[in-house]
């Protein structure tokens, strides 16, 4: 079976979730943010082993330039009022929305969820700026559970890149560990999931985002 040491190096395997507060604030050029809560989810080779093999995890193809790739990494998109296939996962989002609640001023309710087979799955550079993102203030929060993966993220808009000083930013983002990217993080900087090489376990990623974010 699937095992990885979480990242605070403890020895709790009960299914739950830590408190927020001990969440850590990088503060990004052009009004984004990052926060970062190491090991928020305990029992994270439980939920990964159940998330791997219970989601109806789908290949989608992709139109680039003149012919059809595959997506490099599996998916599964979960809308408002579907049932997420693990407890947890609805608990973490009421405690997202929660803890949140006071900036955001609306709930986390879509789930999406990637599954990194290998280090040739990836992420190319974008914003989730699809909807209501593109144009407005929102969070997305990423629970990453498996194989830690490296989150870079660099400026795109004029002024995050003459204001950041220094290149590209690199989370390592490990088992049971969450990530919040909030302000204008998701027009004024891009994500990645970078390939790696070499012999890299698979990594589950649940991306929580409000209404009409994507
Ligand atoms: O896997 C991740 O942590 C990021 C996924 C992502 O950026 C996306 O699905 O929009
Ligand atoms: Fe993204």
């Amino acid at each position: 079976m699937f095992h990885l040491q979480g990242s605070l190096l403890d020895d709790v395997d009960e299914i739950g979730l830590r408190p927020l507060a001990a969440t850590r604030r990088t503060p990004l050029a052009d009004g984004a943010w990052v926060d970062v809560r190491p090991g928020w989810l305990t029992g994270a080779d439980e939920v990964f082993a159940h998330l791997h093999e219970r989601v109806d995890w789908r290949a989608e193809r992709r139109r680039m330039y003149d012919r059809d790739v595959d997506t490099p990494r599996l998916l599964r998109f979960y809308g408002a009022g579907e049932p997420l296939p693990h407890p947890v996962l609805r608990e973490a989002r009421e405690a997202l929305s929660r803890h949140y609640a006071p900036k955001l001023g609306e709930p986390f309710v879509t789930a999406g969820m990637c599954l990194y087979r290998d280090g040739r799955d990836s992420v190319a550079w974008h914003g989730d700026d699809i909807g209501r993102s593109a144009t407005h203030d929102t969070m997305v929060a990423i629970v990453s559970l498996g194989t830690p993966r490296p989150l870079l993220l660099r400026p795109v808009s004029d002024r995050a890149r003459a204001e950041h000083r220094g290149g590209t930013l690199r989370f390592v983002v490990g088992h049971g560990d969450l990530v919040v990217m909030g302000g204008s993080c998701q027009r004024t900087w891009h994500h990645a999931i970078p390939k790696i090489a070499g012999a890299v376990g698979p990594r589950i990623s649940v991306q929580f985002r409000p209404y009409d974010v994507r």
